[in-house]
């Protein structure tokens, strides 16, 4: 008999290793405005204004950059048990942790899921103060909570699979007759808490954190800019097709992906309907048909395991969404309207 999936709420914290903290300090606290929590020497603990758990965001000194997990929050302690012998019916190498092994979290379970990543499951957690209404502390970049972890793996479907076996709903998925080349899958009622990104994997691909309102996405654009940072700039601010949120990509000081994303949709109803992208739908990451930059296809962070050392790298089998698509997001020739899609030609 197949073992019970944890009853998981939502995608939570990510710890990233970074190799200059003050410099990452600079980029998390000075630029995005994220709230420090707590600060140690080689660790700090952030969140966003909405937030009233100890942090959504660890970033903690290393050599190297890297991924070091994902966290998600289930819906009761006694639901980390789940999660437990939920993975180790799965023969997944997992340990339990006791409280405090991060700073701020109680007891929880860490797996290496898989595809290779480290994902830790959660309840017990400190409370903070929530600044939703500190309007006299944000700026106008005020970044509101976590939104969702986007991953790169070699096989999207076995990764979908898997998040699905997890009782994550699919919202949208990019495909064709013969493969799938990406999807997210949600559990609290947004588009996504994951998202699944083909590619050589494990890596991270980016975690993102919502605004409410586009303005707060321009700000940061502004304030990079103005602070001649404007190359930390990776993708957009743009719509995306998928997910139809406002977007922003930026680049941290170490190379860790950052997503800026408001407006997207909710998915709480049971039956709420996937939506399927044609990957030679040239609106489909980028809405107004603006190129996608080679590089946010291309690179991800590095993926600790369960003992804390880089995962290797596998390849995709099958062609990737950039081997496949005519126009690739570029200036497609626009076909008349019902023949199909924007088609372009490739560079
Ligand atoms: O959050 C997201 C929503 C949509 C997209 S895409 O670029 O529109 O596919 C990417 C994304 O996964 O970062
Ligand atoms: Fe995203």
């Amino acid at each position: 008999m197949n073992a019970q999936a944890p009853d998981i709420v939502r995608a939570a914290y990510a710890e990233l290793v970074v190799t200059d903290l003050a410099a990452a300090r600079w980029f998390y606290v000075d630029v995005l405005g994220l709230v420090v929590t707590a600060e140690e020497p080689d660790a700090l603990y952030l969140r966003a204004f909405e937030e009233y758990l100890h942090h959504s965001l660890v970033l903690r000194t290393g050599s190297a950059p890297a991924l070091a997990r994902l966290a998600y929050r289930v819906r009761s302690p006694r639901e980390v048990d789940t999660a437990e012998a939920y993975f180790r019916a799965l023969d997944l190498p997992t340990e339990r942790v006791a409280a405090g092994a991060t700073r701020g979290i109680g007891e929880a379970v860490r797996v290496e899921d898989p595809m290779g990543f480290c994902v830790e499951f959660f309840y017990e957690a400190t409370h903070v103060e929530r600044f939703t209404q500190a309007y006299h502390r944000h700026g106008g970049n005020a970044i509101a909570r976590i939104d969702h972890f986007n991953v790169m793996v070699p096989d999207v479907q076995a990764a979908n699979d898997h998040y699905t076996g997890l009782g994550f709903g699919v919202s949208e998925q990019i495909e064709d007759a013969e493969h799938l080349y990406a999807a997210w899958l949600y559990r609290k009622s947004t588009v996504h808490d994951i998202a699944l990104t083909g590619g050589d994997g494990p890596r991270l691909h980016h975690v993102a954190f919502a605004t409410n309102e586009r303005h707060q996405v321009l700000h940061i654009c502004d304030v990079l800019g103005s602070l001649r940072a404007e190359h930390h700039i990776e993708r957009g601010p743009g719509r995306h097709g998928v997910s139809n949120a406002f977007y922003l990509y930026l680049r941290d000081p170490d190379g860790h992906r950052i997503e800026i994303y408001t407006s997207d949709y909710y998915t709480g109803d049971p039956d709420n309907p996937t939506i399927h992208w044609d990957v030679h739908d040239n609106r489909r990451r980028s809405y107004w048909g603006h190129a996608v930059v080679p590089s946010w296809y291309s690179e991800g962070s590095t993926v600790l395991g369960l003992d804390g050392t880089p995962q290797p790298l596998t390849s995709p089998t099958d062609p990737g969404e950039a081997a496949v698509t005519i126009g690739a997001d570029g200036f497609g020739e626009r076909v008349p309207d019902g023949e199909g899609f924007k088609l372009g030609h490739q560079s």
